[in-house]
């Protein structure tokens, strides 16, 4: 599970059997023909799959090239983590188990793996950054509503980081009716390569929809990176196309010298963190450092791997988006396009007015947006000020 030298399986012993049983079943179950009947018939009419590959006509007027989003906030729960746990929900009932257990920020992936439990009839625990619990209370809410446990972490910086080593401990000694649904396209082998397995059906789509409504492949592909699964599902079936510039955008936080950031792969340095070897946050002894960003989603030190070497190789170029960029993003697409998007898929539209000087009249850009703003409500207020 090697991306360059990037990825890996960095794990205690008393971990391998659940991620032996995992490289196992998505060798067998995956690729199987009832498993893909019954994931695909589950996107189209429990999803609502494909998602609208959608023209901005009022923000391309201003920009002079076409700005198009992926809209991936139109899934049910409101964001792309849906399709993730949808997959994982599902081989987790091929596979016997009869829970999900998993880790979230935004909460969004804690909603969409408590929807996907109460859908597929599987007991649900979500552990969660105390931090997180207060700044996405509309999620926890939700999620308490699907059936689902919440447990909020009060260690280290009570966000994802924390929640994350909180649920490969639970996991452990779980292991036999338990599969840790994962929430991003991180951690150890296979769970990098299983989330891109389900994410890549936003590239899929997205690739036929742009030669059908372009005419022909778009000359820029754009996505937030936070753990890297909606990203990296953008941009998986574009990354042949080498006219195809891919641009991976990592939160800057407030941007101000030596602030804390989200941003590993722009300014952090290779590691080993959550069973993976990566571009992390931390000092120069490995401690890892606190991160920040105005969007929950976006708030962690690190990045998956195949982000890290697709940065090392130059396939993908990532840049950064602050905090102010990302929520003059918000009210732009709130005001002009009459769409509430969430504050992690602003870094990606952020990036695109940013940069708006660079890209050539009557590109063809097309942004992932990942998910839709009404969990970020609170921040939006705390920053009304700036709006
Ligand atoms: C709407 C939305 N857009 C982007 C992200 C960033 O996660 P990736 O797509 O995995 O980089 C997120 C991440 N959300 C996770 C969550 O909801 O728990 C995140 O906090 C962690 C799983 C990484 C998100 O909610």
């Amino acid at each position: 599970g090697y991306y360059g030298d990037f990825g890996g399986q960095f794990v205690p012993e008393l971990l391998m059997p659940p991620l032996l049983e995992l490289e196992e079943a998505m060798r067998t179950i995956v690729p199987s023909e009832p498993f893909k009947k019954e994931l695909n018939a589950l996107l189209a009419d429990y999803v609502g799959r494909p998602s609208p590959l959608y023209r901005c006509p009022n923000l391309s007027k201003e920009l002079g090239f076409d700005l198009w989003l992926k809209r991936e906030d139109l899934n049910h729960t409101g964001a792309h983590k849906i399709n993730n746990t949808m997959g994982q929900g599902l081989l987790t009932k091929y596979m016997g188990k009869t829970a999900l257990l998993a880790e979230t920020g935004a909460g969004q992936h804690g909603v969409a793996t408590a929807t996907a439990a109460a859908m597929l009839g599987l007991d649900c625990i979500v552990y969660m950054g105390a931090e997180d619990v207060v700044r996405q209370a509309h999620n926890v809410k939700r999620m308490k509503l699907l059936g689902a446990e919440v447990v909020p972490i009060e260690s280290g910086t009570k966000t994802l980081k924390d929640a994350i080593n909180a649920a490969l401990r639970y996991w452990i000694a779980e292991q036999g009716t338990t599969h840790y649904c994962f929430g991003t396209a991180a951690g150890p082998h296979p769970f990098p390569l299983l989330v891109r397995e389900f994410q890549a059906v936003i590239s899929l789509e997205a690739r036929a929809q742009c030669l059908d409504k372009m005419g022909r492949l778009p000359d820029y592909v754009v996505a937030c990176v936070g753990g890297g699964s909606n990203a990296i599902g953008m941009f998986h079936h574009f990354v042949p196309d080498e006219t195809v510039k891919l641009i991976g955008v990592e939160a800057g936080g407030t941007g101000e010298p030596g602030c804390y950031h989200s941003a590993p792969i722009s300014l952090g340095t290779p590691g080993v963190l959550h069973g993976m070897r990566t571009m992390l946050l931390q000092t120069s002894e490995g401690q890892i450092e606190p991160s920040h960003s105005v969007s929950a989603g976006l708030d962690y030190p690190g990045v998956g791997p195949e982000h890290a070497h697709y940065g090392a190789s130059g396939r993908v170029r990532y840049d950064i988006a602050v905090d102010d960029q990302a929520l003059a993003a918000f009210e732009a697409l709130c005001r002009r396009e009459g769409i509430i998007p969430a504050l992690e898929s602003c870094h990606a539209v952020a990036w695109v007015l940013n940069h708006a000087a660079e890209i050539p009249k009557g590109s063809q850009v097309v942004v992932c947006l990942s998910g839709r703003g009404d969990k970020d409500l609170g921040i939006i207020e705390a920053h009304e000020a700036k709006l």
